[in-house]
């Protein structure tokens, strides 16, 4: 049962201010974009959405992560989706998705987010440095998709630190 998961199951490692604004920065978010915030936490890049003009859709499994979000961002663009990633509707109008989401679930996400048919402009995710290499060797073979990791992050981005390395991963259309 999701409330009965452990700590290390619902992937708790909220990115710091300073970073968070930093992975935003480098979206190159521009006003009125429907952002997605997968795994949003309790906000952490969710105010630097909001702060760059962004709509965003704010995605959390955690109930009380869900409801600090709400209550956060009451009087702002934002809507909060309490529901597992897995059950999402992606959106059919042109989105962005900017987040840092449970490294468990990379693989899977980016898979579901360059389906055919879908309206994602460009994905800017925060993931293990491991995954990014491997989905950009994957998808260097799919002209759809440019897929890059570049821009480490150190671990000091992250409170707790984890115990591996993290990076940007960015999905733009090929
Ligand atoms: C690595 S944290 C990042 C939180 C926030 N984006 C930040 O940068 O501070 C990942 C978030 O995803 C949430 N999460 C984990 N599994 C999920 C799922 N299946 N569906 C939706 N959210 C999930 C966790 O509760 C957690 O808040």
């Amino acid at each position: 049962m999701a409330g009965q998961r452990s700590r290390r199951e619902w992937g708790w490692h909220p990115l710091t201010d300073e970073f968070a604004r930093r992975v935003v920065a480098d979206a190159r978010v521009r006003p009125g974009e429907l952002v997605l915030d997968l795994g949003a936490g309790t906000g952490a890049l969710t105010r630097p959405l909001v702060d760059a003009g962004a709509r965003v859709l704010a995605v959390e499994l955690h109930s009380g992560r869900a409801r600090r979000l709400r209550e956060r961002f009451a009087d702002d663009d934002v809507r909060v989706l309490e529901i597992d990633l897995a059950d999402l509707r992606l959106p059919r109008r042109p989105f962005r998705v900017v987040a840092s989401p449970p490294y468990g679930i990379t693989t899977a996400l980016v898979r579901a987010l360059t389906v055919r048919g879908s309206a994602l402009r460009r994905a800017d995710l925060v993931v293990q440095r491991q995954a990014a290499r491997r989905l950009a060797e994957r998808y260097a073979r799919t002209p759809r998709w440019s897929v890059t990791a570049w821009r480490p992050l150190p671990r000091r981005a992250f409170r707790p630190p984890p115990r591996v390395d993290s990076c940007l991963l960015t999905v733009r259309r090929g």
